[in-house]
């Protein structure tokens, strides 16, 4: 086991100025290319505009090296057993043997404006630290990240930072009380008792000289020591990793560095850009300064390529060459995000995160069709075999209004295990098969104090294809539910009756014979012709009227007959529009029409 190095990356997540780069300096021992905004216009702003990573090791605790006994041998007290287990490491291997512990620290920014590169660098942690400014508490961007950690991380430590502005003798208090709040507010997210940990990381802000001991840093260390698990990593299936910079080294080529999201890669292999559409041989690669021949998902990693301007990427994906697609559009699965204030609304633009890369498009939501509400998610595929109902806006409690309620018979109780989107994108992206997406409103005003995460969910289904409206979007059985009512104007005979009120003047009537409707009284009925220039049509009963209701429609008649004078049919119209509420048999007509079918044509149930 000796050498074995465990990489665990720890994203440094927090509101701007709560202290994240100031963080990730007092942890780290060996700083990599890119930490501690080193760029100029970062130092000259004071504020981090980029991911920067860097690292420290720590020898590999006895509970995460292989080899010792997961749960005790049967009839072995387990305590005993464990501290047997540690004891017999400690013995028998040196540190060196033990392996380390590698703790990759990526430091996000903090600023509204970056939440891009925020949502990037949470995709690729495996735990996250919430730096909270003790002074300040929660603030909108410690609220966006804990939303941005909830979707795309299953760890989380708080930090409570800058102790040190507390006045010394209330700090223990006010430690507590902040503690309690993050609690409180830890209650209601995944993250439910998930540590808190007091520390000041640059103990008397900028000014402070440099030999000025950073305060809870070692507690820190202890605490991440045992938060961390070795984190599951594939090799296998295609090479895809994030590259945050790319620069050339003279003599050399040009280097990319970035952390492998996926799969793995050796010396020689073929990697592709697919932005630039250009495939390079890996020339060498290193690990934190050391070279490798391989490496593998979650590894932080440089690669060195050949004739290669380093110019033209900055930030973007690497992979296996055709293993990523560019597509036009999408099927996504959606949740809301709880925090994000309004309704989801179909035809809303959004910005959409899909993998790595964050471009406009407009969404339309779909749920099941209403029989199918309860059926258990699919998490990870699309049935094109299913029928979907079209939804004005992503169904959610929060979104049915009262007035919703009124128009219903009875109040919605039920509501889907699972929505989908469809996306369509301004301009193609370029992501993985299977990714991670989130919708935003990035144009709302980041003084607004409000969550601009809108919903997440899974990338089911790519379009590749540039014409996908008529290609593709035909096979998707999305449909709108219409319903028309009418009413019954008069009886013909006892299989006929006429109606009115269902179509506009103008309507082609035409296209709706042969349609079912129902009557109030309880009768069926298909639509048989129009009748007259007035929108009114003729509706045939194959099972004969029941003779309640050709008795109130006969007498109704009469009446307006004898009202209006013989043969007039204007002032016929004009007395049955007027409301007769014996006359109120109404006739409804419901069809299903789908979204994409470019004939329009209207479906009924059987
Ligand atoms: N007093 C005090 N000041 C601190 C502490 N930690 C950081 N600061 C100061 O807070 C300011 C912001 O620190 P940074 O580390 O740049 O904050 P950040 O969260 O990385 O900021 P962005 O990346 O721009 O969001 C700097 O002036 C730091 O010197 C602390 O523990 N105590
Ligand atoms: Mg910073």
């Amino acid at each position: 086991m000796a050498g074995r190095r465990v990489n665990v990356n720890v994203g440094v997540l927090g509101h701007i100025d709560s202290g994240k780069t100031a963080l990730a300096r007092a942890l780290s021992t060996t700083a990599s290319t890119a930490a501690f905004d080193k760029q100029p216009q970062s130092r000259e702003r004071g504020i981090t505009l980029d991911l920067g990573f860097s690292c420290f090791s720590v020898p590999l605790p006895a509970r995460l090296q292989p080899g010792l006994p997961l749960r005790p041998p049967p009839g072995t007290a387990p305590a005993a057993a464990a501290a047997a287990a540690v004891t017999a490491t400690a013995e028998t291997q040196t540190e060196a043997e033990a392996g380390l512990l590698q703790f990759t620290l990526v430091d996000c920014p903090g600023h509204a404006s970056l939440i891009r590169t925020i949502i990037g660098g949470a995709q690729i942690i495996d735990l996250m630290m919430l730096v909270i400014d003790v002074t300040k508490g929660m603030q909108t961007q410690s609220a966006e990240c804990l939303v941005i950690g909830q979707i795309a991380c299953q760890k989380l430590i708080v930090v409570l930072n800058k102790i040190d502005l507390l006045a010394e003798e209330k700090r223990q208090a006010a430690i507590d009380k902040m503690t309690k709040k993050m609690q409180k507010t830890l209650e209601n997210t995944k993250f439910r008792g998930s540590p808190i940990i007091p520390v000041a990381a640059k103990p008397g802000g900028p000014e402070a000289p440099e030999t000025e001991t950073p305060q809870g840093i070692s507690e820190l260390i202890e605490l991440l020591k045992s938060q961390a698990s070795i984190p599951t990593r594939d090799p296998s299936g295609p090479f895809l990793m994030a590259v945050d910079h790319c620069f050339s080294i003279k003599g050399q080529g040009t280097v990319m560095t970035g952390t492998i999201l996926s799969g793995s890669v050796s010396l020689g292999d073929s990697v592709e850009i697919p932005a630039l559409k250009v495939v390079k041989k890996v020339k060498s690669m290193q690990m934190f300064h050391t070279p490798v021949t391989s490496a593998m998902q979650g590894d932080r990693l440089g690669i060195c390529v050949t004739q290669f301007d380093p110019k033209l990427l900055e930030r973007g994906l690497v992979c296996t060459p055709e293993s990523l697609h560019t597509i036009h559009a999408a099927i996504v699965s959606v949740k809301k995000i709880p925090y994000f204030r309004g309704a989801l609304q179909t035809k809303a633009k959004f910005h959409i995160t899909v993998g790595h890369e964050t471009v406009m498009g407009r969404v339309m939501f779909f749920s099941p069709a209403p029989d199918e509400f309860d059926c258990e998610p699919l998490e990870e595929t699309f049935n094109f075999e299913k029928e979907y109902l079209y939804q004005e806006q992503y169904l959610s409690k929060d979104s049915s209004t009262v007035e919703d309620d009124k128009k219903s018979d009875q109040p919605v109780e039920k509501w889907p295990k699972q929505q989908w989107a469809l996306l369509e994108f301004e301009k193609p992206v370029t992501c993985p098969k299977l990714c991670l997406v989130i919708g935003s409103k990035l144009d709302t005003d980041i003084h607004a104090n409000t969550c601009r995460l809108a919903f997440h969910g899974m990338m089911l289904q790519g379009l590749e294809d540039k014409n996908y409206t008529e290609t593709f979007l035909p096979k998707l059985k999305v449909y709108k539910l219409k319903h028309k009512e009418g009413h019954v104007e008069r009886v013909i005979d006892d299989y006929g009756v006429i109606g009115r009120s269902l179509f506009k003047k103008e309507t082609n009537i035409q296209i709706f014979v042969g349609l079912k409707v129902h009557l109030s009284s309880g009768e069926c009925g298909i639509i048989e012709s129009g009748f007259g220039q007035s929108g009114k049509f003729k509706i045939r009963i194959p099972d004969g009227l029941n003779p309640d209701t050709k008795k109130l429609l006969t007498t109704t008649t009469t009446k307006k007959r004898a009202k209006a004078g013989k043969g007039d049919v204007s002032k016929e119209d004009e007395v049955c529009s007027k409301a007769d509420p014996a006359q109120h048999i109404t006739i409804s007509l419901y069809f299903k029409r789908y979204v994409f079918d470019a004939q329009k044509r209207m479906v009924q149930s059987p």
